[in-house]
């Protein structure tokens, strides 16, 4: 997958975001998104994984050497973010059963080496609403890190992580960023020292008139 933006700009009602955003995200790549509070991370990450859209400028999705419309880019790509939530309803097996039924796993791994490869195995029939906030950052990571998605968005991916939970991250991404684009949106360096490449969104920010 390679995401191609071209002078994308985002305006929330009157205030610019970010402005001339021309850059290639390109596949077999870590991409760090990076800038302080509000800078407008997440927004581009949004806009990136299609649940939000630009105000200006082209969005152009490639995989396999054709161009894939943005209403289709969902399939192929996998997000994970602070205000994504779970089905709280749900057993962590229920969870990995309704999710896989769209997005299967990759490698053929079954629901059961998922729950292993989370540490969650003593969980299985636990509701996630009973889920600690650790266990629920795992689990959203896991869904998103074993989807069988080329392209993987990983907005502030350590909130909620103990040293563990951190360590256990850094693992599993470097084990399945092969191949794959990875971004990832942030300021904490452990979240994103295995990137490649560091997109500044600050570097794109309106300069008032003087
Ligand atoms: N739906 C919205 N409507 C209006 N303004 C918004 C909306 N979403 C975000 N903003 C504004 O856009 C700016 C960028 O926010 P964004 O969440 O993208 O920043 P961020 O870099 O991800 O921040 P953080 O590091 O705190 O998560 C902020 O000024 C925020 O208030």
């Amino acid at each position: 997958m390679q995401v191609n933006l071209k002078h994308l700009g985002k305006r929330y009602n009157y205030e610019w975001i970010f402005r001339n955003l021309t850059y290639t995200f390109e596949s077999g790549t870590s991409y760090a998104v990076l800038g302080h509070n509000g800078s407008g991370k997440s927004t581009l990450l949004t806009i990136v994984a299609g649940h939000n859209l630009a105000s200006e400028g082209e969005l152009i999705y490639t995989a396999a050497g054709k161009t894939v419309a943005a209403d289709e880019a969902y399939r192929h790509l996998s997000l994970t973010a602070p205000y994504l939530e779970l089905v709280e309803e749900f057993t962590l097996l229920e969870m990995l059963d309704f999710h896989t039924r769209f997005k299967p796993l990759r490698h053929n791994l079954t629901n059961l080496q998922l729950i292993d490869r989370m540490g969650l195995e003593r969980s299985k029939y636990k509701s996630v609403k009973d889920f600690s906030s650790g266990m629920k950052q795992r689990l959203k990571l896991g869904l998103a890190i074993y989807s069988d998605s080329s392209m993987l968005v990983l907005d502030e991916p350590t909130t909620n992580l103990d040293h563990e939970g951190v360590a256990w991250y850094q693992e599993h991404v470097n084990l399945n960023k092969q191949d794959r684009l990875i971004i990832v949106g942030s300021n904490i360096e452990h979240e994103y020292n295995f990137c490649d490449q560091q997109l500044r969104i600050s570097d794109y920010h309106a300069v008032p008139k003087k």
